[in-house]
């Protein structure tokens, strides 16, 4: 059976693929004041504005270390996370001896908050959230009557701007709005968008900042395409939503030199938690891009969602994109494909046909992951065998296609959640073997993923009553901890890179949290490894003592 097929992606992903800047650029009059002078605001033939590279950027050099103008967790995050840290109650207990909680806005009985500092630094937004949520729960008769997130994000960026002022207003009319270039479906979401936050936040408020009908739909256009996912530091999942004009500066690639990342959780004291980093070496004059698309999409979908969100084509569709092996599309007349790095061929409907039913079977998945983990499981489970497997009737597809990374991601995840340890580091490993084929060296997903198998690596085996002496064997085992100290170390090199060398206040740890966890950990081998040669030694003692007695 063929293996590597279709819409995976090849050795070539890590070839250098920076733009050199292609016409002759201008400089734009742009100032910041989280804006280095290693880097410059120009407008880019066919792009708009974006950031060029004036002095040699090293790969995990921080180039950006901003605060959003506005967060806004999720609805899903709401009720677990603290509404101006985003810290859960976990990331609150970890180096704490005790437990601790977060405690509800007596008001709305919406936003959590870990600490009255947190809830003190939010109260000038929250004051108008909170009166508006209070508002949605009597309007609407039910306990739990909360907007959808895009709803609540715009609310605070105008609430924002009423405390703030204009100043911060000009920033966000100065991002890019595509209002003559929306689809009839987008005027239609858009619209209702906007009727809800005029509900939401009142006439008023959304007419001080918009005075008519199409500043409304800029400001939701301005939205959809220069906003950001908030990403947890310790684990990347999503929380919701960022919104910064400087970092939405930063133009596209699909082969990325730069990251958006959140490597610390923000604390009244240091709010810069946004940060950009190289992740490649550029050079003065080289555009510095950053990927706006999950990298692990098949080409066609990326292609889809830069085109109907950003408003912009791909412009290396010709050439399969950097790095794809190019699938045709489903209109095409080609019979049959060739995988470019193992040659062999396969009826080109076949794979469609795999494709599309591995689809069907993630989607599943997805839907069931919150209410019935364990049906999830399964559904991935059947999925990746089914895909993965020689013997299947379907090609075999390597660990890097779609949607065969995610459906290991997930699963891992969900093997992490149920502490299946042992099948989550095999489950870590496949998934690193494909994210290593897609994303290059210190971006933060192959990092999180190394660093996900390098920690279950050193996990102790579960503690089995019948055979105690598998533990001691495993804590006494030197060579074993100095590898689990080699793979913690590692993981460290691409997490260093990946979430920079600066920390939201500008000093401290490289890595940010993750780099902390990971850093830990190394400790802990060390201490580990000194453990072991002390009962290596121990016993060799022992084992002499009991020759020289019988001797
Ligand atoms: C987040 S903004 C980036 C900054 C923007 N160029 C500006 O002038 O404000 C996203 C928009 O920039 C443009 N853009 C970004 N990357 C591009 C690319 N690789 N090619 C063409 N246009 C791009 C698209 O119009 C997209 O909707």
């Amino acid at each position: 059976m063929p293996a590597d097929w279709a819409t995976l992606k090849t050795k070539r992903a890590l070839k250098d693929p920076l733009v050199a800047t292609p016409e002759p650029s201008t400089a734009v009059a742009y100032s910041h004041p989280d804006l280095s002078p290693s880097l410059q605001v120009r407008t880019l033939p066919g792009r708009g504005r974006g950031i060029v590279a004036q002095a040699h950027l090293k790969p995990g050099q921080t180039l950006v270390a901003t605060a959003p103008l506005v967060s806004t967790l999720d609805n899903l995050s709401l009720p677990s996370r603290c509404s101006h840290c985003y810290r859960s109650p976990d990331d609150l207990d970890r180096g704490s001896s005790s437990s601790k909680q977060l405690l509800q806005c007596s008001l709305c009985h919406v936003v959590q908050y870990c600490s009255p500092a947190c809830q003190k630094h939010d109260w000038p937004v929250h004051k108008r959230e909170c009166a508006a949520l209070r508002r949605a729960v009597k309007a609407s008769g039910k306990k739990r009557s909360v907007p959808d997130t895009p709803v609540r994000a715009l609310a605070r960026l105008l609430w924002t701007r009423e405390v703030k002022g204009e100043d911060l207003w000009k920033q966000v009319e100065s991002l890019e709005s595509h209002r003559a270039r929306l689809s009839p479906e987008e005027q239609e979401r858009f619209f209702h968008l906007s009727l809800a936050l005029a509900q939401y936040v009142g006439q008023d408020t959304l007419k001080q900042a918009c005075p008519d009908a199409g500043a409304v739909m800029d400001l939701c256009s301005r939205f959809a395409s220069n906003s950001f996912s908030l990403t947890a530091p310790t684990d990347l999942s999503n929380l919701g939503v960022s919104i910064s004009p400087l970092t939405a500066l930063f133009n596209h690639s699909c082969a990325p030199n730069a990251v958006v990342v959140f490597p610390s959780f923000p604390s009244p004291s240091s709010p810069r938690h946004m940060h950009v980093v190289a992740i490649r070496a550029i050079e003065p004059g080289q555009e510095v891009l950053t990927s706006y698309v999950d990298l692990a999409l098949p080409r066609e979908a990326r292609r889809r969602e830069l085109r109907e969100r950003y408003k912009f084509g791909c412009p290396r569709a010709e050439d399969g994109c950097e790095g794809l092996i190019p699938l045709p599309d489903r209109d095409s007349t080609v019979t049959s494909v060739t995988c470019p790095a193992c040659k062999s061929s396969a009826p080109y409907k076949s794979v469609h046909d795999a494709l599309d039913a591995a689809k069907l079977a993630f989607a599943d998945a997805e839907k069931a992951q919150y209410t019935e983990p364990h049906v999830a499981s399964l559904h991935l489970q059947h999925l990746l065998t089914s895909l993965l497997s020689p013997l299947s009737s379907t090609p075999s597809l390597a660990p890097s296609a779609h949607p065969v990374l995610p459906a290991l991601q997930l699963l891992l995840t969900l093997q992490l959640h149920a502490q299946a340890f042992p099948a989550a580091l095999s489950t870590a490993l496949r998934a690193s073997d494909g994210a290593r084929r897609i994303y290059g060296e210190g971006h933060p997903v192959r990092a999180l993923l190394r660093t996900t198998t390098a920690r279950l690596r050193t996990m102790p085996p579960p503690l089995d009553a019948a055979h105690p002496e598998a533990e001691e064997r495993y804590w006494g085992n030197v060579a074993a901890r100095e590898e689990a100290r080699g793979e913690l170390v590692g993981a460290l090199r691409e997490v260093d890179v990946a979430f920079g060398d600066r920390t939201a206040t500008g000093v401290g740890v490289k890595g940010g949290e993750m780099a902390r966890a990971l850093r830990d950990l190394v400790a802990d081998q060390e201490q580990g490894i000194v453990v072991a040669r002390r009962m290596r030694a121990a016993a060799l003692q022992e084992r002499r003592e009991r020759r020289a007695v019988k001797g």
